[in-house]
């Protein structure tokens, strides 16, 4: 038995290169959509937020002097073409599956409309939003946690690099350990980078938790989705 009938799952775009040194490794996006396909199967209703980091950062385009906002746009752009390609490789596993865009660009995909998204979730259809917030100086983290809350998501799964939140960030402290629950409060205190403190606070006001968990991990989606011990749970 699935323990949520709603969530909003966000990809990171980053994690989505595997091995390669850019874009959208084949073998990572099959694996992640057949654990997708394994939780609708369980008739749990999927949304989805993709991040673009695979393809373009923001703040990487503003480090070298470009427009911060213009970046930002770019980075956007890039978290289409990463739904573009969740869809597709969604569609061909039997999936169906419908990109909605934050920001217009309606040759490409439909525009995010909250009540269509509903129905589509309602019709057991994965909703995959792409171009974030629609907003420069976001993250797609943040995207996850404003549709999460607009959908009515009971839940937001961060599937990331790291299989949970730590006391340090694990990538630089080798002695860094993980916590198994953590409150919003204590995450945001201790300033934990694992999502940023925009998303954490929009969560923590709407009591949307957060489950954060090994994107690499096969059967991690599944585990979590059952209300398995599995990543980190952060709560209000
Ligand atoms: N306290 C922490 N616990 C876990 N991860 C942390 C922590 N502090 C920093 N990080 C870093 O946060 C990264 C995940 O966040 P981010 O780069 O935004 O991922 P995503 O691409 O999923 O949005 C991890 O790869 C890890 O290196
Ligand atoms: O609401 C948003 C979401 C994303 N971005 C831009 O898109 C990039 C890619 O998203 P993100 O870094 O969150 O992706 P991920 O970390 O998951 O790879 C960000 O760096 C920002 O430049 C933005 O400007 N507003």
């Amino acid at each position: 038995m699935p323990a949520y009938k709603r969530i909003l799952l966000k990809l990171s775009g980053e994690a989505l290169m595997g091995d390669d040194a850019f874009g959208i490794n084949r073998a990572t996006i099959v694996r992640m959509v057949e654990e997708i396909a394994e939780v609708t199967r369980l008739g749990v209703q999927v949304a989805i937020v993709i991040g673009g980091g695979n393809i373009f950062r923001g703040v990487a385009g503003g480090s070298v002097g470009m427009d911060r906002a213009t970046a930002d746009y770019m980075g956007m752009l890039a978290t289409v073409m990463n739904s573009l390609a969740l869809a597709d490789t969604m569609e061909k596993a039997g999936l169906v599956a419908r990109v909605m865009s934050a920001i217009a660009i309606e040759q490409v995909v439909e525009p995010y409309v909250r009540p269509k998204a509903l129905q589509y979730l309602e019709e057991g259809k994965v909703v995959v939003f792409a171009a974030g917030t629609g907003n420069p100086f976001f993250t797609t983290d943040t995207a996850a946690a404003l549709r999460g809350a607009e959908i009515g998501a009971e839940i937001v799964l961060k599937a990331t690099k790291v299989d949970g939140v730590y006391t340090a960030d694990p990538n630089k402290d080798p002695k860094a350990t993980r916590y198994s629950t953590i409150s919003f409060d204590e995450a945001m205190g201790k300033n934990l980078q694992v999502m940023d403190a925009t998303a954490f606070a929009l969560c923590r006001d709407q009591k949307l938790p957060v489950k954060v968990f090994s994107i690499f991990k096969p059967g991690a989606l599944r585990k979590v989705v059952q209300g398995g011990d599995e990543g980190t749970l952060v709560h209000v």
